[in-house]
């Protein structure tokens, strides 16, 4: 089962420059306006590139180079993001990038994955920060091939993640505020380019079940409540859309099917996944 969100996206086309744009050369650059957020309200700040005005439709650059596509696979804990981007991986011009995840176990010697599932309280703010900083490095770095896809975003790591931290009372709110002040000012500044978000939607027990089979050490402990949680946060992120903005349309791919029917799925849908301008057919 195959299911396609529109999307109550503003319209963010990705400016000339900004592939070539890493967290510090932005920071050097904090005089150039490159995003105004639209209405503040409950949900959270739209945003409209005042450089070129470009709509997500157009194709081809002010400067006259191709418009790359950036495609999001989001989803709960094991929900097959990682095979998914495997998969697609063997597709030529493609370029792919996984969580990283070895990057979150090894920081300069520190586990923070692991020191966040041991004590959450103490350590989900210092893993959520990092988590921050290397999901900006994998939006902001050079796209070599014209299609990038990745696993997760910045948005999920906010909107789920951070989210679920704050409201099971595990981030004090301080914490919550700064971290939140830290992420309206990269969309503000940042050129967060996505053009489709692919979720994998799948049940609790499915993703608990996985995440057994998987066997990652850290996650021995993760009981099957807290992959409801982030459940219902992806729910109501990309389905409900009661809260926080939806960057990109969404396409709904039913994950609790088993591997072969994933790849006929994968199949079925590789044009709307890769060319995200055919998605309004899909619709
Ligand atoms: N459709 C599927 N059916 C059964 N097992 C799957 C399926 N997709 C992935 N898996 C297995 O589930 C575990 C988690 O998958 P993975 O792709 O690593 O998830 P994620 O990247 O979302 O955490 C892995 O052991 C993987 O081999
Ligand atoms: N912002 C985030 C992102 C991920 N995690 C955790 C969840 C998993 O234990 C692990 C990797 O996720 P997966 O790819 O297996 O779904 O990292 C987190 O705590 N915060």
């Amino acid at each position: 089962m195959l299911r396609v969100q529109s999307s109550g996206w503003q319209g963010c086309p990705v400016g000339p420059f900004c592939d070539e744009m890493r967290p510090l050369a932005a920071l050097r650059n904090l005089g150039r306006p490159l995003l105004v957020a639209l209405g503040y309200g409950r949900a959270e700040p739209r945003y409209f590139h005042l450089q070129c005005g470009q709509r997500r439709s157009g194709k081809i650059m002010q400067n006259g180079s191709r418009k790359k596509t950036v495609i999001c696979i989001e989803g709960n804990i094991a929900s097959g993001k990682t095979t998914c981007l495997e998969y697609f991986s063997k597709t030529p011009n493609i370029e792919v990038i996984t969580e990283p995840v070895t990057q979150w176990r090894n920081v300069q010697g520190h586990n923070l994955l692991g020191l966040m599932y041991q004590d959450s309280s103490r350590w989900g703010i210092t893993l959520q920060t990092y988590v921050q900083l290397t999901m900006l490095d994998m939006h902001t770095r050079p796209m070599m091939l014209p299609v990038r896809m990745m696993e997760r975003s910045i948005l999920s790591a906010k909107y789920i993640f951070v989210e679920n931290l704050y409201r099971s009372g595990k981030m004090p709110e301080p914490d919550y505020v700064v971290l939140t002040e830290w992420f309206d000012w990269i969309m503000k500044n940042m050129t967060i380019s996505v053009d489709l978000i692919v979720y994998l939607q799948l049940s609790p027990k499915t993703c608990y079940e996985r995440v057994k089979m998987r066997c990652r050490e850290e996650e021995k402990i993760i009981p099957l409540d807290y992959l409801e949680a982030i459940h219902n946060l992806h729910e109501e992120w990309l389905i409900k859309r009661t809260r926080f903005t939806v960057p990109a349309p969404v396409l709904v791919i039913n994950a609790d099917d088993d591997l072969q029917n994933m790849i006929r799925q994968y199949e079925e849908h590789r044009d709307c996944i890769l060319t995200p301008d055919n998605i309004q057919r899909c619709l």
